[in-house]
């Protein structure tokens, strides 16, 4: 069964210029002037029960804005999504129910009451019944460590436990889908190892089907078996993230320390024709990445070695940050898109946004 659908899912926010100086805010009040700036553009895909899927991509690429889609927040502005069978911005009240929603960067707690009043409040929310509520409780409290945390107001909690509390709150209601945009951000080592090992496990025993919007790698790593990536609006991957790191993995980044000061010209023009990618680091210490099949290791060596006196070598393999960067870098896995005449600097959107539990 599918959990998620999405077929031809568009985006477009009309956003309203404003002109400068006090003539420009009364020629403002009379006649306004929009601009459109397309943040999802068509995408499909389709999220199979019990999946854990990683949505990334670079800021602006419209990740956001799909989960809003996805979580009925946002009307779509063509396109159909299901989500556990429902039309999110539809059919809000029997859809919320299947559904889990965390925004790292956004609470869904009241600030200033006991975070277990806040899952009272949700409770009630999402009516869910007493003889479900007492045992979910307790599990989560246990496996997130809660107990110390429940009679505290929301800001007085760390970033580490609010988040706690948060992934709490949006499982009080078992649901079977769990949307989480940027998890993870701005926690340290400790509570992202421990929030991905929970995730996992709710994953495992409940089947709980997630999808994860996340900047940081080591997320993807750790809990998903496959990965959207999407670039200005456009799905550039979806599949594997073996497949991922097959396909683009394959090459070496080689980092050099030299004993002289090194500049970025020189060492494109000691390869030029080759098709490696120099970058710098430091005065001393410059990088070349060499795909594989284009260009070996000894050959850029070689053109090196012989001009430059180099203090150290070290070759590695591509990591999936390191990928993911290649990726972007290089435009896609497929075409590059062209881009639109659109743009959002200083302008206000005339967009509503709906509460997922609203
Ligand atoms: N409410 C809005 N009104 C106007 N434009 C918007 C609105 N929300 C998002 N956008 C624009 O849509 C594009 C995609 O934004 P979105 O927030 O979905 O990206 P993202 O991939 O989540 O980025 P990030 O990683 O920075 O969170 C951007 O150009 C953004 O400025």
């Amino acid at each position: 069964m599918l959990a998620i659908d999405v077929n031809d899912l568009r985006k477009e926010f009309q956003i309203q210029k404003t002109r400068e100086g006090l003539k420009g805010a009364i020629r403002d009040l009379f006649n306004r002037e929009y601009s459109q700036v397309t943040a999802v553009k068509d995408i499909s895909f389709q999220i199979k029960k019990g999946e854990i899927c990683g949505y990334i991509g670079e800021n602006g690429a419209g990740k956001s804005t799909t989960i809003k889609m996805l979580t009925g927040i946002l009307v779509p502005t063509s396109g159909s999504i299901k989500v556990n069978g429902y039309i999110p911005h539809k059919e809000r009240e029997a859809f919320v129910k299947g559904i889990g929603v965390v925004f790292g960067q956004r609470s869904q707690l009241w600030w200033d009451i006991g975070v277990i009043e806040s899952f009272q409040l949700l409770k009630k929310v999402y009516r869910v019944s007493e003889a479900e509520f007492k045992p979910r409780l307790s599990e989560l409290v246990e496996r997130l460590q809660l107990s110390d945390l429940l009679n505290r107001p929301v800001r007085k909690l760390s970033l580490g436990q609010r988040m706690r509390c948060e992934l709490a709150a949006s499982l009080l209601h078992n649901p079977q889908i769990l949307f989480l945009d940027e998890p993870t951000i701005g926690l340290d080592i400790v509570v992202k190892t421990e929030i991905r090992e929970f995730l996992k496990s709710m994953n495992q025993r409940f089947e709980t089907t997630i999808l994860l919007t996340t900047h940081d790698l080591q997320d993807i790593e750790a809990l998903c078996s496959r990965v959207i990536m999407l670039d200005d609006g456009r799905i550039i991957y979806d599949g594997g993230l073996a497949e991922l790191k097959e396909k683009w993995g394959k090459g070496k980044d080689i980092i050099l320390r030299f004993a002289e000061a090194v500049q970025l010209e020189r060492l494109q023009e000691l390869t030029s024709g080759m098709e490696v990618h120099w970058s710098v680091d430091d005065e001393w210490t410059a990088r070349v990445w060499i795909p594989q099949n284009k260009a070996n290791v000894s050959e850029v060596l070689s053109r090196v070695v012989g001009v430059m006196s180099i203090e150290d070598i070290q070759i590695t393999q591509m990591e999936t940050d390191d990928i993911v960067r290649e990726i972007y870098q290089s435009g896609s896995a497929v075409a590059k898109p062209t881009y639109r005449n659109e743009s959002d600097s200083g302008q206000a959107s005339q967009e509503k946004e709906v509460a997922p539990h609203a």
